[in-house]
């Protein structure tokens, strides 16, 4: 019998298919991993946008990671979109309570089209109750300025706030460079728990179909990691994915059309010392 290894999100649905939960088990499916989910909000998007959502009840949240820890071997899992303080709490908390294995938080806060997912006051929840636990954090720039309070413009911003991230507890840290100002380049900086540090770059697909890309770069990470691959390789690999994910384009929808999760892995991207 095939056996395969099981990976977890705990996340918010998308109705349209490009993010969130559906990317994460498109992702890990393609990397040939059983994936499995906690669905913790349920969101109505579409590639134009988030047009509403509504987390579920804390119990839900509790009885489905129960129903997983009594059953499934879990050896990697991911958070995405949390919604509120009070999800952020219950997640850390089920996280605490039970092994999945590795933890790679992304800590999701404004959809592509602009939409909140994470209430404001919760973003000092996550900061203080998730990024300690995450054996990798995947922040977009936005969200690294908002988790370490400092303004990041440039490669020597990246670098403080993944030291900064790593002061907050997070073992391994990549700052995702998808929001930088570089036309040519979508470059990250990995900084590892040991305390090296590297850059990963790929060339910038001039493109509006990049819905979901932080979920799949993430989802990846996750699936490696379930592997038993080690993370700097797992991020590596996850690069790879993501940016062939956004190369290959697929059409579907009117707006930030979601990715490509048949895609191969990219050879383009290279990996640099920091
Ligand atoms: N246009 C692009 N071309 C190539 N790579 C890109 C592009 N946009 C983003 N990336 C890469 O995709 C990955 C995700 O980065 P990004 O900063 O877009 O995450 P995100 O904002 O969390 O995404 P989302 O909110 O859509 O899930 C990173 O590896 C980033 O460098
Ligand atoms: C449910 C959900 N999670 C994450 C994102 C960010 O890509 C999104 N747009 N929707």
């Amino acid at each position: 019998m095939n056996e395969f290894p099981q990976a977890l999100t705990l996340a918010g649905t998308d109705s349209g298919g490009g993010a969130g939960v559906m990317a994460d088990l498109k992702t890990m499916q393609m990397r040939h991993v059983f994936a499995t989910a906690v669905v913790v909000a349920v969101t109505a998007q579409n590639t134009r946008g988030v047009q509403d959502f509504m987390a579920l009840p804390p119990k839900l949240i509790d009885e489905q990671c129960a129903s997983l820890a009594d059953d499934l071997k879990i050896l990697a899992c991911k958070t995405g979109m949390l919604a509120d303080a009070e999800h952020v709490h219950c997640v850390a908390e089920n996280l605490k309570r039970y092994d999945f294995g590795p933890l790679t938080v992304d800590p999701v806060m404004i959809a592509k089209g602009g939409a909140a997912l994470l209430a404001d006051d919760a973003i000092t929840t996550v900061r203080d109750e998730l990024v300690p636990l995450a054996t990798v954090v995947t922040p977009n720039l936005p969200e690294a300025q908002r988790l370490t309070g400092l303004t990041i413009i440039d490669a020597d911003g990246m670098v403080r706030a993944g030291q900064a991230l790593q002061a907050l507890g997070a073992q391994n840290v990549i700052i995702k460079g998808g929001h930088g100002a570089d036309p040519q380049m979508a470059n990250d900086y990995v900084r590892l728990a040991d305390g090296t540090a590297f850059w990963l770059a790929a060339p910038r697909t001039d493109t509006v179909r990049t819905h979901g890309t932080g979920d799949t770069l993430s989802a990846c990470i996750t699936a490696e990691l379930a592997k038993g691959v080690d993370v700097a390789a797992a991020i590596q690999t996850a690069k790879a994915y993501v940016t062939g994910t956004i190369r290959d384009t697929i059409q579907v929808g009117h707006g930030h059309g979601p990715l490509n999760h048949w895609a191969p892995l990219s050879r383009e991207v290279t990996v640099h010392d920091a």
